[in-house]
């Protein structure tokens, strides 16, 4: 037992955003002091250089658990949030069984808590087993002790207009909100694998076009605003879908919209070499588009980044192109690409990063204690990142179980040192460890 005192920490020097150098005092779960510090018996964690981040929170996880507990676990996708500077993670739907009902959104809950790394908090399907037919108990799973407010059938599109309508309806009741898989399956043809565009033709593979997805966001911008609720956007990949967002803002309709790490980085050029790790819904796009995704983050049009962070076994990934599973790892690397793409090109500030990868998800899936200003008396809830070491990544370096990672062999900028869970460390580099 060192003379450290494991629940005390004094973060020194740490660039807080929006507010300067300064020393961060945890104590009880809480941030005890901001500014200067020196408690006898704290773990003095040396933050020269380090910016300080509220704790992050991930509004697009897919856990895994249950049903595919050889993809992921509550316990390892709990682990790789908190060593990409997560503090809370939405777990998606998508399991075996579907979390459909309110048993099942607590089941998911209480294994987070009883893990403890980052705060699960379950996602409700919209329908029953995702079947796209009748509503899933939206009102009970909001009742329930996980207190559900985020409804999503991701994977698939909630394609039929009147149920969608419903669900918004019914959600708008106790301030919840629907996330959205838009993608016109009329327009996506069962087989189609990627981007339809110049590359697929070259390729040979069957693709789905951009607007397959635009649509679906023009619609369900109109059912928000006939309902009066909230709907958001999940892995926007396209211009068509930015340029309508933007729209409905100015028009005041209540849409969110998130976009994930590999849509702001990778394009279809990726595909080249048929790489079944880039195989991802909805696709890897043109550079036109990630231009306008990166311009719509800044702006605010695009309000969160997500991961999708989507974890599959060897045996679902490894196929040919067509066959192989869709999805890939992104909670451990978020933090880098962000930094990587947005930050160090000047395109967006660590404040606005705060914004985009806590504040805003925490008040878009209204959970209560994260995405707060790191301020006296608020839950000790942060991330330390140093913003210049450059990574090479190594996708067996991980604690996901998966190795699904598009960005191994990747140099990416900025490396998260510690996380704190209400105060608990739920990654701490030794290196920053002094005393
Ligand atoms: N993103 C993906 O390619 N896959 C996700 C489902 C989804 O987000 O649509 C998955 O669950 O694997
Ligand atoms: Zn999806
Ligand atoms: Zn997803």
């Amino acid at each position: 037992m060192s003379m450290s005192n494991h629940n005390t920490f004094l973060i020194k020097g740490a660039d807080l955003v929006g507010g300067g150098r300064q020393d961060l005092l945890i104590k009880d779960g809480v941030l005890a002091a901001v500014g200067k510090a020196a408690p006898k018996g704290a773990t003095v964690v040396d933050a020269d250089g380090l910016v300080a981040l509220p704790g992050l929170v991930d509004l697009h996880t897919h856990l895994r658990e249950p049903g595919r507990e050889d993809a992921e676990t509550v316990s390892t996708g709990s682990a790789a949030a908190a060593a990409g500077g997560f503090t809370a993670v939405l777990a998606m739907a998508n399991t075996s069984p579907v979390t459909d009902t309110a048993e099942a959104a607590e089941r998911v809950f209480d294994l987070g808590r009883a893990c403890g790394l980052v705060d699960v908090q379950p996602v409700g399907a919209v329908s029953k087993g995702l079947a796209g037919e009748s509503l899933a108990e939206l009102g009970l799973m909001a009742r329930s002790r996980a207190g559900v407010r985020v409804f999503s059938d991701d994977g698939k599109c909630v394609h039929d207009a009147r149920l969608m309508r419903r669900a918004l309806e019914y959600v708008k009741a106790f301030g919840g909100v629907v996330s959205q898989h838009a993608q016109e399956p009329r327009l996506a043809d069962g087989a189609a694998c990627c981007h339809e565009g110049e590359l697929s033709g070259r390729l040979g593979l069957p693709g789905w076009p951009g607007v397959a997805e635009d649509v679906i966001v023009a619609r369900d911008i109109m059912l928000a605003r006939h309902t009066g609720s909230r709907v958001h956007i999940a892995h926007v990949s396209t211009a068509g879908s930015v340029e309508v967002i933007r729209w409905a803002k100015a028009q005041g309709t209540a849409v969110t919209a998130e976009v994930t790490p590999h849509h702001l980085m990778l394009s279809t050029s990726r595909l080249e070499d048929y790489d079944p790790t880039y195989k991802v819904n909805p696709p890897l796009r043109p550079d036109e588009d990630i231009e306008q995704l990166r311009t719509a983050l800044a702006d605010g049009t695009i309000d969160a980044v997500a991961t999708d962070h989507a974890p599959h076994a060897r045996h679902d990934k490894e196929h040919a192109f067509a066959e192989a599973a869709f999805g890939m790892l992104g909670l451990e690397q978020a933090l880098q690409v962000v930094n990587t793409v947005m930050v160090q090109p000047g395109l967006m500030t660590w404040q606005q990063v705060a914004d985009a990868m806590s504040v805003r998800p925490a008040e878009i899936a209204g959970l209560a204690g994260h995405g707060r200003p790191l301020a006296v008396g608020e839950p000790a809830n942060l991330t330390l990142i140093d913003p210049s070491a450059t990574v090479e990544v190594d996708a067996a370096q991980s604690h996901s179980l998966s190795r699904n990672n598009p960005w191994h062999g990747e140099k990416l900028i900025g490396q998260v040192q510690a996380t704190f869970l209400r105060g608990r460390a739920t990654l701490l580099d030794q290196e920053v460890i002094t005393a």
